[in-house]
């Protein structure tokens, strides 16, 4: 589903590869948290897989794509099958959150019959049936992710990417976040999710990435946080 083959990249005007020589696969339903300090690497990782950026060397490939021949046209097909999560929720301002679900529905001219059957779906699965008409401002910060993540997998996307989600929220606020990315990979969604949350990753014990100024360092199934 996503191979690196010797990726490595180093911003314009930079000495310091932000990757390094990165080897790896990504299977088909996995559950992978990136892990590393900051400035480790982990953002730049998501953004090669997005192809917002192209590595310096080495080999990307995404469902089935060699991104470093993917036309430039292609590239919203390709981040139209991946849904994206941010510690910062990104919602748009202004709408509720029923047309914030909808939104990206609406911008790739889905019928109004199926839109209006997945969005309440979706809704639902986030756990916030009853609150379609409230503006995002008017809901906690772990309702705001929610919706966040409905917008990001209502197009049902085979990847979906977190980086930091549970970053501005409390802990047991982000226990309620993490049962539902499980419950949304084992819909058969792969979930890649950078973290500083010890406490998540040696919870959920799934396979753990780990970089250190660009290298990966470990590769754990069933992992955890820290080795020390
Ligand atoms: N657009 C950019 N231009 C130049 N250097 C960059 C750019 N983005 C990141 N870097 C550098 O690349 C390295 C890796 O940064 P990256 O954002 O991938 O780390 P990170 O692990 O995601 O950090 P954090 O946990 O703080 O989000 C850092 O040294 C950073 O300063």
């Amino acid at each position: 589903m996503i191979t690196f083959e010797d990726v490595s990249k180093t911003y314009s005007g930079q000495t310091k590869p932000a990757l390094r020589h990165i080897n790896l696969q990504i299977d088909k339903g996995e559950f992978v948290f990136l892990v590393g300090t900051s400035g480790s690497g982990k953002s730049t990782f998501l953004r090669l897989i997005l192809r917002e950026y192209r590595p310096t060397s080495g080999k990307i490939f995404v469902l089935g794509k060699d991104l470093g021949h993917l036309h430039q046209w292609k590239v919203p097909a390709l981040r139209r099958q991946i849904g994206t999560v941010f510690q910062d929720f990104r919602l748009l301002p202004g709408k509720t959150v029923y047309e914030n679900v909808a939104f990206g529905l609406q911008v790739l001219g889905r019928p109004t019959s199926q839109i209006r059957q997945i969005v309440p779906e979706t809704i639902d699965l986030v756990g916030l049936s009853g609150k379609e008409d409230r503006q995002p401002e008017e809901l906690s910060g772990g309702e705001q992710q929610r919706v966040a993540i409905a917008r990001a997998i209502v197009n049902r996307p085979k990847i979906l990417i977190a980086d930091e989600p549970t970053g501005n929220l409390d802990p047991q606020t982000s226990v309620g976040i993490m049962k539902l990315l499980d419950r949304i990979n084992k819909r058969d969604t792969t979930v890649i999710m950078a973290t500083h949350d010890q406490t998540i990753v040696d919870q959920m014990r799934k396979r753990v990435l780990e970089l250190d100024q660009g290298n990966l360092v470990r590769d754990q199934v069933r992992g955890v946080y820290g080795t020390a």
